[in-house]
């Protein structure tokens, strides 16, 4: 997959979050997009998930060298934010049938294998709403992290997480990285140390252009 943002720019009101935003993101890289609290990492990331509409500039997907409509592109997407709810009414298992119904698991893993790799054996017939904030967090991860995509928006991924927890989250995307697209909004170095681009976001408010 590819991903090319083209002068895009994102307003709310009358405030100009980002503008001038050209760039391009390529499957089998990893980019950081990084920016103190507010700067609009998670404005950024929203749109590339199409989940946000931006206000001027273009932003256009391809698959296999073909431009792609945003819907397609919606299909090879997985997302973790702190904003996006698990169902909590589900247990484990019952939250892992239903996502995998909209995204299939990568090569062969079965749900148990997926229970199995996000350590939560024990809690496989558990409520989401009985989990720890960092149980969740961990099935978030497990969730877009073994989905079948190509790409993968991780948006300040090991919130909650203690460093067992961080070092499950690295480990993981080690593995499940190669010929991924992926895309980490973060201010915490353990969350992007793989990512071999940083973008930041800073670099792209109308204040640093114009003094430039
Ligand atoms: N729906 C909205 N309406 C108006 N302003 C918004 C909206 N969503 C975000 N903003 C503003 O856009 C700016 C960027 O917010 P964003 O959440 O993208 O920043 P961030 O870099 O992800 O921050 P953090 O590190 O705190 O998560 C902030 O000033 C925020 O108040």
């Amino acid at each position: 997959m590819q991903i090319n943002l083209s002068n895009l720019g994102k307003r709310y009101n009358y405030e100009w979050i980002f503008r001038n935003l050209t760039y391009t993101l390529e499957s089998g890289t990893s980019y950081a997009i990084l920016g103190h609290n507010g700067s609009g990492k998670s404005t950024l990331l929203t749109i590339i998930a199409g989940h946000n509409l931006h206000s001027e500039g273009d932003i256009t997907y391809k698959l296999d060298g073909k431009t792609i409509a945003p819907d397609k592109a919606y299909r090879e997407l997985s997302l973790t934010a702190p904003y996006l709810e698990l169902v909590e009414e589900f247990t484990l298992l019952e939250m892992i049938a239903f996502h995998t119904r909209f995204k299939p698991l990568r090569g062969d893993l079965s749900h148990q294998n997926l229970v199995e790799r996000m350590g939560l054996q024990k809690s496989r017939n558990k409520y989401i709403k009985d989990f720890s904030s960092g149980m969740k967090q961990r099935l978030k991860l497990g969730l877009a992290i073994y989905s079948d995509t190509q790409l993968l928006v991780l948006d300040e991924p090991t919130t909650n997480l203690d460093q067992e927890g961080i070092d499950w989250y690295q480990n993981h995307v080690e593995q499940n990285k190669a010929d991924r697209l992926i895309v980490v909004g973060s201010n915490i170095v353990h969350e992007y140390s793989f990512c071999e681009h940083h973008l930041h976001i800073t670099d792209y408010h109308v204040q640093a252009r114009q003094v430039r």
